[in-house]
């Protein structure tokens, strides 16, 4: 069995088993058998088993976001506007089943007619990070059942409880055994690497770091599995010198430290214009200040780090970059307590170089660079591998348009401080992925093209 343990307290918050590679060959068993009638039920029947879990998602909300805080341990507040985000992709996918696409149409030179369809992939290999243990997994389970296709899920260690109540809400929902398959395990190499070594299964969608993506790209290329990767992010979150500056304080408090910082889209690095940096900094941090850490419990508003390994990361990148010029110039207090707990901060003067702008933070920490001209910050915030998410603040929209198209980046936020929504194509450029998750792209990533070209005399 695996214990999962309460980040903020360490306590032993439930048990699950920890499956076996023969258990990950015992899910597709089960996932390619039910397969076949999946596929052929109803698109309608499909919609409206999906919709039915929205219901089911809203009905239970306060009791999954408490599993949610227990087991990640984010705030309350963050975890139900997770349980609503979650089960909004429920919503949105059951109104995309009914939409599968295809075409019809003659060829040019006459004498054929062009049938198109789009048919599901067939078993899908869904695996999830612990940072939005509910919204990672239903982002992919809502496309992936709307278009047919059945699933094996591999959640993280360290969050399996909230996609194991997903799944039951879904067989409450009426979706047939076999369909979602939930293992839960310690030996994640072990587990995916037999889904992808497996014949049966014909797509993997991830979400988690970049290198563990790049593994299973490699081991996705054996059988040319077809890919679909949400990897690290290193967002910037620029502000003009004539940006509305409250609202700047108050999309960066969202972009910074919505879960803590711990998201992918998590603002990462902030370029604010030197003429307003000093301002910014000072609204910015006293807000920073006023925030408060612990336990969910407690009504806290940001948690712990997920574990002590990741407050050891965050409190070393900070001293190097303390060490290499960067000034701490505001802190939020930490309570004397168990748990793994990093205060939130604002740095000032963060070199470009250093680790806190070079990779993605995972934690409650602001970096504060400045900037005076629009192409050189587009060419230093262009200098990252990682293009995920982005944020800009200014004044005049134009120049904010100009400024976020010239980023290379999959979403940006303009003058706002959250990118997220079911119903947009989630999706990163460089190392921060391939394909995109939510929007019409969400069902294309479990759906095959197949042409009829029928002779027309
Ligand atoms: N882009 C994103 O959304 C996320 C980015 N991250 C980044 O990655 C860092 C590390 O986080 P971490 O949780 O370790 O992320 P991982 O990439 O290690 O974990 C994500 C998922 O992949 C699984 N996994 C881990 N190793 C393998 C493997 N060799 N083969 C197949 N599956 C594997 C994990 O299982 P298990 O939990 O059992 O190890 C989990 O289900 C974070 O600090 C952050 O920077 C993390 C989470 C999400
Ligand atoms: O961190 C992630 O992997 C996803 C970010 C959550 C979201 O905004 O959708």
């Amino acid at each position: 069995m695996i214990k999962v343990l309460n980040p903020a307290d360490l306590s032993i918050v439930g048990e699950v088993p920890d499956g076996t590679t023969a258990d990950a060959t015992g899910a597709v068993d089960k996932a390619a058998k039910a397969f076949p009638a999946w596929a052929r039920t109803a698109p309608r029947a499909r919609s409206e088993i999906l919709h039915k879990t929205f219901e089911l998602m809203l009905r239970d909300r306060s009791r999954l976001a408490e599993l949610i805080s227990l087991e990640n341990g984010k705030s309350e507040a963050d975890a139900l506007a997770e349980v609503g985000y979650a089960a909004e992709f429920f919503r949105w996918f059951a109104e995309e089943a009914v939409r599968p696409g295809g075409d019809y149409g003659e060829a040019p030179a006459g004498g054929v007619r062009t049938l198109v369809t789009a048919k599901p992939i067939g078993v899908a290999a869904l695996v999830t990070p612990w940072n939005f243990p509910a919204a990672m997994a239903t982002r992919k389970i809502a496309p992936a059942l709307a278009a047919g296709c059945t699933a094996v899920l591999k959640p993280a260690a360290e969050t399996p409880l909230t996609a194991l109540a997903i799944a039951e809400l879904l067989t409450e929902a009426g979706v047939p055994a076999g369909v979602l398959n939930v293992v839960t395990t310690t030996d994640a190499a072990g587990v995916v690497s037999t889904w992808l070594a497996d014949s049966r299964v014909r797509v993997i969608s991830f979400t988690g770091s970049t290198p563990v993506g790049k593994t299973l790209l490699r081991q996705a290329a054996d059988r040319v599995v077809v890919t679909a990767m949400e990897l690290g992010g290193n967002a910037p979150f620029v502000v003009t010198e004539d940006a509305d500056l409250e609202k700047a304080v108050a999309g960066a408090m969202i972009a910074k430290f919505r879960n803590g910082g711990q998201a992918c889209t998590a603002a990462n690095r902030f370029y604010v214009h030197s003429a307003v940096a000093d301002e910014f900094t000072e609204l910015f941090g006293r807000e920073v200040e006023k925030l408060a850490v612990g336990p969910y419990s407690q009504g806290a508003q940001i948690g712990p780090l997920i574990s002590d390994t990741a407050v050891q990361r965050v409190t070393s990148v900070v001293d190097e970059a303390v060490a290499a010029g960067a000034r701490v110039t505001h802190q939020a207090a930490v309570p004397v307590a168990a748990g793994h707990f990093y205060p939130p901060t604002v740095l000032r003067d963060v070199p470009d170089d250093s680790t806190l702008f070079t990779e993605e933070i995972f934690g409650p920490v602001a970096s504060i660079a400045t900037w005076s001209d629009d192409d050189e910050l587009v060419a230093r915030v262009n200098e990252s591998e990682f293009g995920l998410a982005g944020y800009v603040y200014a004044g005049e929209l134009g120049r904010a348009i100009r400024i976020s198209e010239a980023l290379d980046v999959g979403m940006v936020g303009v003058n706002r401080g959250l990118v997220s929504d079911p119903s947009a194509p989630f999706g990163g450029v460089k190392q921060s992925g391939l394909g995109r998750e939510g929007a019409r792209d969400g069902l294309r990533e479990y759906q095959e093209t197949q042409y009829l070209s029928i002779d027309w005399p």
